[in-house]
């Protein structure tokens, strides 16, 4: 049987694939461009093994020019050109990629690397133009040739005239349309940032004639118009720079160029790592928070650059979420890109590159907490949180890699300070890692439950975020010491003796305390004797995983669930105060009196942890009972 050939209608299929590969129309330029540079790279390639051929870098350029009032946008450059026969099976064949078979012929692999390898980027073009010329003239070439396609019927070519060797892409501009504004591409300040964009770091100049206004000469009050070929791009990008060459302050020129941050960067981290994937970066730790940091909105990620070339503004997947406050660039060569450039085929080099950059985050984090203990802690008043985020996140899977970098406020030190530094002060007799959770460091000094603990001379953290004992729950321990909140039934500080003291204490006040808790239902679990107070006539203690100030953090969810969630709760009563006698007798006499004591009790309790009452009302109703 006779094997026919697909047909298709080039123009739908055209259409089809250059609007499903790119996002952003702008990126025609980004292409265009990216050809004219491998183009003049390929004369470099050929002068490396050619004697008669000189390559002299000033003589190399890529050259924009609109005419606005005939719609046309050329880019032209000084590189390889483009035989007839060239321009036949290049464009005139979809997906047929000239740049990936010079680089297979003349195997390269190192230094200069040459940007096209899918045959395709050259007619998005057509995404932006009606139709396209090209013309071009070959390196040692007598006879220049024109292309033209308006991307419908196929395409024509003949001999034309052209001087230096090289190609001119001639584009007619589409005329605007109610959804898209074509005459933006022939404006020079919108190219010019399309160019900074995506092609800042093209390693050749990229000219384009700018108008400005400027004083006459000889004159102090005359302005003339002048038109003046101005190069656009940076072409040397700082990552490839040597580092020993460039000051703090090119970085923070760079950062700001960037617009990664307004403000001044506390660190920054040049790596370039040449094994079996080579990669550059520049990475930034800012001094301040976003103001959308904390927000839907904040979107992480690295730019990503491919040989110089801007393929991502936001590479998401180079950083976990809890150093998503790290600003900065990757480029590598070694990236297998798909066709859009916008995905990554593979992510093996990704993953590789993204667990090479955590490292390096943490290790510069951890030096800087050990070496620069100011810029440190300005640096966690403003992402500590996400630090603390990063422990509980994924499931801890990262937990041990970052539970050296957080801190938290020390009761004893009054600043903060690290789980090292707390276990290292350890004495030796504690046990636990205390802490203590509430609004603010005032209120959680004041908070009877952290007297005992206080009195034994042990330090205590102060937990403030709605994070903290969350995290803390994930890690549990830190250096085999566990963790332990003060408002946990069994601190872990009693004798034994002291211990059966206290049983025989609660087994004496038994019924008394039965009737209290039958007074308060199920707003307790129990009403017992306290081991931790001392001046403080209550509180409230915790049984069970979730704490009160857990509790609280839930109840603010908007889905039912975390409403859902309570603490049990304990009502401890301090038997060395007076109250505990003015209890007794009313157990004795007036159990009326001892509903409203115990009503009034457990009130100021929750107050006092800074919960709501459930029914301010009848809580003053009481206290007016009281004064009768
Ligand atoms: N300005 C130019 N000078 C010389 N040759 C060019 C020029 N523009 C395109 N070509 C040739 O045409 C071929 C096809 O270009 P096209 O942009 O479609 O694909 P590519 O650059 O090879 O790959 P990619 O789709 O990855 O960009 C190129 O490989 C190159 O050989």
């Amino acid at each position: 049987m006779a094997k026919k050939k697909f047909k298709a209608e080039s123009k739908r299929l055209l259409d089809m694939m250059i609007n499903s590969i790119y996002t952003h129309r702008e990126i025609f330029l980004r292409e265009l461009i990216s050809n004219a540079s491998d183009a003049i790279d390929k004369i470099y390639y050929k002068a490396l093994t050619d004697e008669n051929l000189e390559f002299d870098r000033s003589n190399y350029y890529i050259k924009i020019d609109i005419d606005k009032e005939n719609r046309i946008l050329k880019i032209s450059d000084t590189g390889i050109g483009m035989t007839v026969e060239e321009l036949e099976s290049n464009l005139g064949t979809i997906a047929k990629s000239g740049s990936l078979a010079f680089k297979k012929d003349n195997n390269l692999k190192d230094g200069y690397d040459i940007i096209g390898q899918f045959g395709v980027g050259f007619y998005s073009a057509f995404m932006v133009a009606d139709n396209v010329t090209v013309i071009s003239k070959a390196l040692g070439e007598e006879t220049a040739w024109k292309w033209e396609s308006n991307g419908t019927s196929g395409y024509t070519l003949e001999e034309c005239e052209k001087d230096l060797t090289g190609t001119e892409i001639i584009l007619k501009v589409k005329e605007n349309t109610e959804d898209d504004q074509f005459d933006d591409y022939l404006e020079t300040y919108r190219l010019k940032s399309i160019i900074k964009k995506y092609s800042d770091f093209v390693r050749y100049p990229i000219k384009m004639d700018i108008k400005s206004t400027k004083l006459k000469e000889g004159t102090e009050d005359e302005y003339e118009d002048i038109t003046e070929e101005q190069t656009v791009n940076s072409m040397v990008p700082i990552w490839r720079k040597n580092k020993n060459e460039l000051t703090d302050e090119d970085y923070e020129n760079f950062y700001s160029e960037k617009r990664y941050g307004f403000d001044k960067p506390l660190k920054h981290l040049h790596v370039s790592v040449d094994g079996m994937i080579r990669y550059d970066a520049i990475m930034f730790i800012p001094e301040s928070m976003p103001f959308d940091y904390y927000s839907k909105e904040f979107e992480k990620g690295l730019e990503l650059y491919s040989s110089g070339v801007l393929i991502m503004e936001k590479c998401q997947d180079l950083l976990p979420d809890y150093f998503s406050f790290v600003k900065g660039m990757v480029d590598s060569e070694d990236l297998s890109l798909n066709i859009s450039r916008e995905l990554l085929q593979h992510d093996r080099q990704l993953k590789f590159i993204a667990k090479n950059i955590k490292t390096k985050i943490k290790n510069e984090l951890s030096s800087m907490l050990k070496h620069e203990r100011e810029d440190y802690d300005k640096f966690y008043k403003s992402f500590g949180r996400q630090l603390k985020y990063g422990i509980y996140d994924n499931y801890g899977a990262d937990k041990d890699m970052i539970q050296d970098l957080i801190m938290f406020y020390s009761s004893k030190e009054k600043k903060m300070v690290t789980l090292d530094e707390y276990v290292e002060r350890m004495p030796e007799d504690q046990k636990y890692i205390y802490y203590a959770t509430g609004e603010s460091y005032d209120r959680i000094e004041k908070l009877p439950q952290t007297e005992l603990v206080s009195d034994k001379g042990y330090e205590i953290l102060y937990f403030t975020e709605d994070i903290d004992e969350f995290a803390i729950r994930m890690l549990m321990n830190y250096k085999d010491k566990e963790f332990k909140s003060v408002s946990s039934n069994d601190l872990g500080l009693e004798t034994e003796e002291e211990k059966k003291e206290i049983e025989a204490a609660n087994e004496e006040s038994k019924e008394m305390f039965q009737f209290m808790k039958e007074v308060l239902g199920d707003k307790v679990k129990e009403v017992r004797i306290s081991k931790r107070l001392k001046n403080h006539p209550v509180c409230i203690a915790n049984e069970g995983e979730v704490s009160v100030e857990m509790e609280k953090i839930l109840s603010q969810m908007p889905n039912a669930m975390g409403q859902e969630i309570k603490a049990d709760k304990v009502l401890e009563i301090n038997s060395n105060h007076e109250v505990y006698q003015s209890l007794k007798d009313a157990f004795e006499n007036d159990k009326d009196k001892l509903s409203l004591y115990t009503k009034l009790l457990y009130n100021q309790a929750l107050l006092i942890e800074g919960l709501s009452i459930g029914d301010p009302v009848e809580f003053t109703n009481d206290i007016c009972q009281l004064m009768k």
